[in-house]
This record gives C-alpha cells, structure tokens and sequence, in this order.
C-alpha cells in the first residue's frame, strides 16, 4: 500500500502524523511511504530522518493526495485539501465533523473513507487516539489558565496557588474525563481550589478517590454550575459526547455571575465548545473578551507543544495505520472491531450516527465485511 504523510496546514499546527520509526516499520513490511518535504520540521523532524528509513521525500501536498491509498494527517481536512481527497482514498485524522458543517459536506463530497481518531473505541470502550491528546490538553489547560489570569493578560490578576494570607485561585472544570482529571492534577498541584463538575457519578466517585483534598467533585446540573461560575477564577471546558457537538454548559447570560477578568479555556472547542459565547481562535491570537470574562478556544492546543505532541499521537495511531496498511479498511476492522467506530463516512455516506443527526444527514450503518 502507498501510505502518505502531508504537512499540516491549520495555523500553528506543529504536529506530524507519523514518526521516523512508523515509516521504518512500513517500509520494512513492503509499503511505499510518501513524506511531503518538511512535514516534520515543526516536531523537530528532520526530512533526511524519513529518507533514512526508507521513506521517499515528496514536494508538494498534491503528490502525497495524488498517490496515496492512505493519508494518515493529525488535524480535519482543510479546504485546500478537500479537493485533493478522493473517492476509495483513506483518511486517518481527527476529523471533528460535528463541530463544522461545511467540513461534513465538502468531506462526504470527496467520497473518500473518512477515519477519525477521537470516535475510535478501545477494547474498554474508552477513546484511545483522543486520549494522548487529551492529557496534553487537560495540563495545557491549566498552563494557559494561570498565563491568561495575569493582569497584562487581561485576567483578573490571580496567582492560582495563593500565597500564605492570600487565598488560592478557584478552578471550576466541566467533565471530569481524560481533559478534566489532567487539568485538575495540574491545577492541584499549583495548589488552586478545584471543582470538577460531570454528570457520570462513577467518574466522580473515582475522581474523589485519587485527587488530593483541594480537589472536589460536584453533580453537573444547571444549579451548581451557576453557583460555581460565580465564585471561579478560571473555567475549562472539558465535556464531551463521542462524535456529537459538545452540549453548552455555560450560557451568555450566565456571563453575568461571573467575576471580570475571569477567564474560560474551552477545550471542547474541537467539538463546537461547551460555552455559548465561544469560538475558535488560534495559538497567535487565542483568546478575547465577552462581557468581560477572558476567553481562550483554541482548538489544536497540543499542537503547540508540537514535539510531545507527535510522539504522544503516534505511539498509540500507529498500530492502527500499520494494520490499515497490512489488511486493508476490512481486515483491520475485522483484526480491531472498535476501529469501526472511527469510519464517519465512507463512499459519499455518513456512517457516525452522531454526525448524521448533527446535521440531519441521512445515517448508513458501516459494513465492515
Ligand atoms: N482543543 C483542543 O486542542 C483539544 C480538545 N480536546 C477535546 O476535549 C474534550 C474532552 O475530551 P476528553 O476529556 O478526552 O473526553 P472524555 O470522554 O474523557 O470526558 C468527557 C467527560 O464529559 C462528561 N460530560 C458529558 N456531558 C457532561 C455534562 N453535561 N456536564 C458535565 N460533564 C459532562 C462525561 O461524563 C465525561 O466524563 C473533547 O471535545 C476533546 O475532543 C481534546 C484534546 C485537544
Ligand atoms: C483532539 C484535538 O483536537 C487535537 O489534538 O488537536
Ligand atoms: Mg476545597
């Protein structure tokens, strides 16, 4: 098989799909792999280290689209790449599809089988290639909260840990998932006050057990989510229903409670963000204001710490690209039942029931046979 590897073209994107040591394997089980020339350098890959191990250095994205029988990519298709996909052609990716109607449609458009990382299911049912990510999300989260609180920042000048006869900043985080327990063993360890808000009372109850004492855990409803707004310092947003656009916790209104120069990092920007009052914004220029309350979407923030990032990604997406290339669509499914879960389309049909009904599209169920 011809697996291709492109340069990622989202602003500030720093990540590369595929490590020296995956095209190496490859390579050495008989497949072609097509690196576009530099596509590592933002991880601080050299092309020569591709080269090296067998992999053929390639100008331009068109000739990785052109050939490849699999395009395996860190973020969504963007425009430039839509018409580059093709019908029968793979693509392996965060995908994100709810979040963005004209990505759904022009993606669907280009008949190509569109194979998302964060619907992927593990054996336990748990998301695996969204779950790296995750963790560098979840403690970047607390990095950029305690950077965006700083006066010059527009924050309310807080320091998250206090100091002795000065209380600690109060964290409120909404899921308490892979994001959010990340996000609260940081903030923990800053010393801030912390609250996790879910509605799984099973997560809470684990939450409960492992976090230290500044660590507490809340039943999210409407009434203590508004009771908490107005007594935090910083907000993440870190909700999540597999594949669907995220639920909006937080409304304009509820704005009001809230403390100026509060901040909100929605990480569930990805999924359409989990605050009314978000949008997407980038590592140049992440964050603005509403009603006084600082708000930061960025929606590929482990791209940033681009180095960790690719080699956090990689070591849990490349046993599924190296199946994909071996077996083919159907016979890694076949090997790995819940890499099914990750076909969101496949031959011009909208095969993740989320998805679908996000948009009223008509669902297929995938046949993986
Ligand atoms: N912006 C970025 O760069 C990144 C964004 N993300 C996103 O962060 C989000 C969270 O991801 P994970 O933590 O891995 O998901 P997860 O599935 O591990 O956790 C989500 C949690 O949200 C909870 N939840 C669902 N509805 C809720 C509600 N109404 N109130 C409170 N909790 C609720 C669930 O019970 C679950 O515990 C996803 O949208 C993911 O794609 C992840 C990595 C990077
Ligand atoms: C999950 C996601 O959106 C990212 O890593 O960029
Ligand atoms: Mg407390």
């Amino acid at each position: 098989m011809i697996v291709g590897l492109p340069k990622e073209i989202k602003t500030d994107e720093y990540r590369v799909a595929m490590i020296p040591s995956g095209a190496e394997e490859l390579t050495r089980a008989g497949h072609t792999v097509l690196v576009q020339e530099g596509a590592g350098v933002g991880s601080g890959i050299a092309d020569t280290e591709y080269a090296e191990v067998g992999a053929t250095i390639v100008p331009t994205a068109a000739d990785v689209f052109a050939k490849a029988d699999l395009v395996v990519k860190v973020k969504e298709p963007l425009e430039p790449e839509w018409a580059l996909l093709r019908s029968g052609q793979m693509l392996f990716t965060y995908m994100h599809f709810a979040a963005d109607e004209k990505l759904t449609k022009n993606t669907l458009a280009t008949g190509c089988t569109a194979l998302a990382y964060e619907t992927l299911r593990g054996r336990a049912g748990d998301l695996p290639l969204l779950t790296p990510m995750s963790e560098v999300a979840g403690r970047m989260s607390i990095q950029q909260g305690a950077k965006y609180l700083e006066r010059p920042q527009e924050g309310r000048g807080i320091l998250l840990g206090g100091v002795p006869g000065v209380p600690p900043a109060h964290i409120l985080i909404l899921g308490g998932g892979v994001v959010g327990k990340n996000a609260a063993r940081i903030a923990a360890g800053f010393q801030a006050d912390v609250v996790i808000a879910d509605v799984n009372m099973e997560r809470l109850r684990y939450l409960d057990d492992i976090m230290p004492p500044n660590v507490n855990t809340v039943f999210s409803d409407r009434h203590n989510i508004r009771e908490e707004l107005k007594l935090a310092d910083l907000v993440i947003g870190a909700v999540l229903i597999p594949g669907a656009r995220a639920p909006r916790l937080v409304t304009r209104e509820d704005l009001k409670l809230m403390k100026p120069g509060a901040v909100m990092i929605d990480v569930a920007i990805d999924q359409g963000g989990c605050m009314e009052t978000s949008h997407a914004t980038t590592h140049s220029h992440p964050t603005y204001k509403v009603d006084g309350i600082v708000h930061y979407c960025v929606a590929n923030m482990p791209g940033a710490v681009g180095r960790t990032s690719t080699y956090a990604l990689c070591n849990v997406t490349f046993p599924y690209v190296l199946d994909l290339a071996n077996l083919g669509l159907m016979g890694a499914c076949a090997k790995a039942p819940g890499l099914v879960e990750a076909v969101n389309m496949h031959a011009g049909k909208v095969t993740n029931r989320a998805v679908a009904e996000t948009f009223g599209l008509p669902y297929t169920v995938f046949q993986a046979k």
